[in-house]
């Protein structure tokens, strides 16, 4: 599952969660690779210096996020870094899943299509939202300016994009109730017989 900033993805991951379904959260994964003493830590390390590192050795994500926002040619070093970490941790997660019998495992990941994670799921999700909805949600979530909700909005792949990679879409257009139940619908199809 995917989808824009503020799209709803993590409202739809945790109504998935209620329905049984396990889900693998990109960004939990992403925490977890980079822990101090993890292959990507160090790696990141060695590449970007202490710098930007807390004195406990947590990386910080701060000054390293300000650093790539601005800076492609490190932007593309730290995914090269983190991306190929992210993709292992997620098919060694989804195996052990897997092995229990669960169903159906529900890859969480705002990057999916950006990384060609797309590649490695059987059936790709899209929660799609307007931009002038996503835009409201940005201001009220983040308590951002207009502008700087449309530049992250902006930064990002545009939703017809994802839409034409899409197997599924989920119309995030609608209020919480009527999101769920499509999601109910889906999960049902994905899951049944
Ligand atoms: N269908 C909906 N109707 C109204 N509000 C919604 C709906 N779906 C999500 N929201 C609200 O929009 C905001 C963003 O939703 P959510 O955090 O689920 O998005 P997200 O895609 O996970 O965001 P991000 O990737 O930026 O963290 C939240 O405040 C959430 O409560």
């Amino acid at each position: 599952m995917t989808g824009g900033i503020a799209s709803g993805k993590t409202t739809v991951s945790n109504y998935l969660r209620e329905l049984g379904a396990q889900v693998i959260d990109a960004d939990h994964v992403a925490r977890q690779v980079v822990a101090p003493g993890e292959r990507a830590w160090r790696d990141i390390q060695e590449y970007f210096g202490p710098r930007y590192f807390l004195p406990d050795q947590q990386l910080d994500r701060r000054a390293l996020g300000k650093l790539v926002f601005f800076d492609a040619k490190a932007r593309e070093q730290l995914n090269k870094i983190i991306h190929p970490r992210v993709r292992e941790q997620f098919r060694t997660e989804t195996e052990e899943w897997s092995k229990k019998g669960l169903p159906a495992i529900v890859w969480d990941v705002p990057l999916l299509l950006e990384t060609g994670m797309d590649k490695m799921v059987d059936e790709v999700w899209v929660v799609a939202v307007k931009e002038e909805q996503q835009v409201e949600r940005v201001i009220q979530r983040d308590q951002l300016e207009q502008g700087e909700a449309m530049a992250r909005i902006k930064a990002q792949m545009p939703l017809e994009e994802k839409i034409k990679k899409a197997d599924k879409i989920i119309d995030a257009n609608v209020g919480k109730e009527d999101m769920f139940d499509q999601v109910a619908t889906l999960w049902k199809e994905a899951t049944c017989c």
